[in-house]
């Protein structure tokens, strides 16, 4: 079994080391420009449109959980990956676990009114606050899949209401479930702290807006995980002047890195990180790429499969 590997950045030598480890039988090689030689499987991430076009792939594999970038440039190229080939993406592979980490430090600091303390901080005062309750802050997680799933669940284990937003209905014990646009307005109103673990689709593409944003709680906290194009930054940067938000974190901006002139960078109540809230684990993908491989060439049912009508 031939598989080529290219990613722009990260230890290329390592993944086909411990690929090669894991799938004894395979000839692992990183793809080079020039490269046509047979090839069964691809591990891609951003790759260059020759290196897929014109190859009789079993499935190609997305090295990240969104594949947006990669369905972008299908649509610019759509002769680089026939709807033939499958092509999947990592579900969780350790990404779950960053997410709930990020999810519910925010949301405690929140919580805490560590924010306020903060700001009584830069200005030497010495002032203890009211307690915020649990009963007013309620977690909308929007986007119920993999990673919003595990999210809920961390949440939940600190006692924190917890409600999603997503295509269908969810059957998550003591998660309130919301589907549907029809459904998106109950889903804000009672929504404090609003998670976002969207996909990057033409259907979600600046669905976090003002006249979204005025439909929550007041006072309320948005925290963005998924892809900056679903949020309108103009209109976040309104509800947050507005005092609408009270905060936003944000790990993900229309455009990455966020430019310098963004009022973003300096707006007091904007904590941000540069797009690191979940990054692939080379050894659980890996040892998930491989199992699936595995599965793939023993024809069993596998997922993990990206359905590129839906675009995720
Ligand atoms: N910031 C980061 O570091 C980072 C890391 C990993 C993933 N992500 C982002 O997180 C996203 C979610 O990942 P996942 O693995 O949980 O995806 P997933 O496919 O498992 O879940 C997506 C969820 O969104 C819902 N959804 C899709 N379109 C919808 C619509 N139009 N209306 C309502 N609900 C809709 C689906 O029903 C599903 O519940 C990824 O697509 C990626 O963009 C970001
Ligand atoms: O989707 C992912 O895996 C991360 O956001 C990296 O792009």
């Amino acid at each position: 079994m031939e598989i080529i590997f290219y990613h722009p950045t990260f230890d290329t030598p390592y993944w086909i080391a411990e690929l090669s480890k894991q799938l004894p039988g395979a000839n692992v090689r990183e793809w080079k420009r020039g490269d046509n030689q047979h090839a069964d499987y691809a591990l891609v991430w951003h790759p260059p449109v020759e290196m897929l076009q014109g190859r009789d792939l079993k499935a190609v594999f997305a090295l990240g959980a969104g594949v947006d970038s990669i369905l972008s440039k299908l649509k610019a190229n759509p002769e680089m990956l026939p709807e033939s080939i499958p092509l999947f993406r990592l579900e969780d592979t350790g990404m779950g676990l960053q997410m709930q980490e990020y999810a519910v430090s925010q949301v405690l600091h929140w919580f805490r009114r560590f924010d306020d303390y903060q700001a009584q901080q830069q200005k030497s005062e010495w002032q203890p606050l009211a307690d915020y309750q649990r009963e007013d802050f309620t977690i909308g997680i929007m986007g119920a899949g993999v990673l919003g799933s595990k999210v809920a669940e961390s949440l939940l284990a600190w006692g924190f209401p917890v409600r999603c937003w997503s295509r269908s209905h969810k059957a998550w014990p003591n998660v309130k479930s919301f589907a549907g646009a029809d459904e998106l307005g109950e889903f804000l109103r009672e929504t404090r702290v609003l998670i976002n673990l969207l996909p990057n689709t033409s259907e979600t593409v600046g669905i976090i807006n003002l006249n979204l944003l005025n439909q929550l709680q007041d006072h309320s906290y948005l925290l963005n995980l998924a892809r900056g194009v679903h949020v309108v930054e103009d209109e976040l940067l309104q509800a947050l002047n507005s005092h609408k938000l009270k905060g936003a974190m944000l790990d993900v901006f229309s455009r990455e890195p966020l430019p310098q002139e963004s009022p973003l960078w300096q707006h007091p109540r904007v904590v941000m990180t540069p797009h690191i809230a979940a990054v692939t684990r080379p050894q659980e993908a890996i040892a998930y790429i491989a199992r699936t491989i595995t599965g793939l060439e023993r024809g069993d049912h596998v997922s993990g499969q990206v359905d590129r009508q839906r675009g995720y």
